[in-house]
């Protein structure tokens, strides 16, 4: 299902958060919005997901309006993780991501052996079989937000939605589940801070600043040094391959650290000692 953000503007507190922005996205095709704290990524997912409405602009999807979709159609076709998941879900794990497939039951419809399969295996990929049976509520932020994708994954929807999904997990699991969505040949948008995990698992970098959209393409044509120093304020090394980069980040500051002090005077006996093991280690 391909997704098309027409020059869509958000406001939110009388500013406009997100201004003009129009992007298309392919069917199948693995998208990473970045950009800076603040720059829009959220508010411009929230609009495909249905939980803010532009002020402007349109989102469609497969060349529907998503505002003319029933609430079950919108579910149908896209599928949501969120950074932060909610810790007040009084079910267990296995409850919790057979809630994936409501939209696809008639009111109070229950679930099938179909869904029973679909769930233990989204709850495989995930890697939370053995969590099946804990309250949500009792679980660390990586294990809720394994949850939340598992959940995700068994609404079967073709457009997936991430909204830093990496917030929580350790390093093994932030590359287990972008490896695990790259593989499922939908369409993903994810708002990502990890610009290493961005570029090694994304086909497509779409970079925001200040609620524009300042730079679209495939990664090593997108993140390059100069973007990377002007929209994030940090310098950056670009190591490996270039067309498998990897990125290793300073602050600014490193380059405009404080002059070390004067060279102490040899007649100081106080700071001699000092004068020496800095003259050694340097
Ligand atoms: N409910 C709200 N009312 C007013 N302003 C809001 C509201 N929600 C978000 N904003 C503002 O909208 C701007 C964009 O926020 P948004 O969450 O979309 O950015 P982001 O790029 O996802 O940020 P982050 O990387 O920090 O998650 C920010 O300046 C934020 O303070």
């Amino acid at each position: 299902m391909t997704v098309e953000f027409d020059a869509v503007t958000v406001t939110l507190g009388g500013r406009d958060v997100v201004r003009e922005s129009s992007l298309t996205v392919e069917s199948g095709t693995v998208v990473g919005l970045v950009g800076p704290n603040g720059s829009g990524k959220s508010s411009l997912l929230r609009t495909l997901y249905r939980a803010l409405k532009p002020r402007r602009g349109t989102v469609h999807v497969d060349g529907r309006d998503v505002l003319s979709l029933s609430g079950r159609q919108a579910a149908r076709s896209v599928a949501v993780m969120l950074q932060d998941p909610p810790t007040d879900f009084d079910l267990t794990v296995a409850e919790t991501v057979a809630l994936g497939r409501a939209p696809h039951h008639a009111s109070f419809g229950r679930d099938t052996a179909e869904d029973l399969r679909i769930v233990d295996e989204a709850m495989l990929r995930a890697e939370i079989t053995n969590l099946g049976d804990r309250m949500v509520a009792t679980l660390s932020g990586g294990q809720r937000q394994r949850v939340m994708l598992a959940r995700a994954l068994a609404q079967e929807s073709p457009i997936l939605v991430l909204d830093e999904p990496s917030n929580h997990l350790d390093i093994a699991h932030q590359h287990e589940l972008m490896s695990t969505v790259r593989g499922l040949g939908r369409t993903v948008i994810a708002a990502l801070h990890d610009l290493n995990l961005a570029a090694q698992y994304c086909d497509h970098i779409v970079v925001l600043a200040e609620g524009r959209i300042i730079a679209s393409g495939p990664p090593v044509e997108v993140l390059t040094p100069g973007l990377i120093r002007t929209t994030f304020g940090v310098d950056v090394r670009v190591l490996g391959e270039p067309s498998d980069p990897v990125f290793a980040f300073r602050p600014f500051a490193a380059h405009s650290a404080p002059e070390p002090p004067a060279e102490p005077s040899r007649t100081d006996p106080s700071t001699e000692g000092t004068s020496r093991s800095c003259a050694t280690s340097s």
